[in-house]
């Protein structure tokens, strides 16, 4: 069995916490403006969504569950692009980001996203893949397209961990669909 380092202990994802490396979306709060004749809440512009070449597109994603524990083997980031995940359900579901640390992540942190809350990551922001805690793993994902005929690893960088983390739920935090 490999070694693993420290378990990493889920914390609940709050705004502050999670700006250096991305933009947390959801509707906590009065909306920025109100629209459709005062019949809708419009929460204006959330995510600094930001690509360097190709074009901004929208995908749908659907992702197989993980549990927790969760054994983290890999982060990787996207230098030409942001990279925005919307839950279509009302789960949470875990994100786990690290700062740079000359090139490599540095100390990854977990975060458990309130039901209906989703993220945009930031350009470059090193994170784990996709990971939904509960069926179904449905998703919007708002990030950068390739042009045609690019290297398909130019917006991706993977490093993968020569010891695993083990990333566990923590005791305050409640999981629940
Ligand atoms: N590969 C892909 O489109 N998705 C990953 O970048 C991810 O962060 O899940
Ligand atoms: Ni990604």
């Amino acid at each position: 069995m490999t070694a693993t380092r420290d378990p990493l202990p889920v914390r609940p994802l709050t705004a502050q916490d999670f700006a250096p490396f991305g933009d947390l979306l959801d509707t906590t709060g009065a909306p920025d403006k109100i629209i459709n004749q005062g019949l809708c809440g419009r929460y204006h512009d959330r995510a600094r969504i930001d690509v360097d070449g190709g074009r901004t597109g929208l995908s749908l994603f659907d992702a197989q569950p993980r549990t927790l524990p969760y054994r983290l083997e890999m982060l990787e980031r996207h230098p030409l692009g942001s990279q925005a995940f919307l839950p279509l359900h009302q789960n949470p579901f875990l994100v786990i980001v690290a700062p740079d640390a000359n090139g490599r992540p540095g100390q990854p942190q977990a975060f458990l996203t309130e039901p209906g809350q989703g993220i945009n990551l930031l350009r470059g922001t090193w994170h784990g893949v996709l990971t939904p805690l509960f069926a179904p793993g449905l998703f919007a994902v708002v990030d950068r397209i390739a042009p045609e005929g690019e290297d398909p690893d130019a917006n991706l960088e993977e490093h993968w961990l020569t010891t695993p983390v083990e990333v566990v739920a923590a005791q305050a935090t409640a999981l629940r669909s």
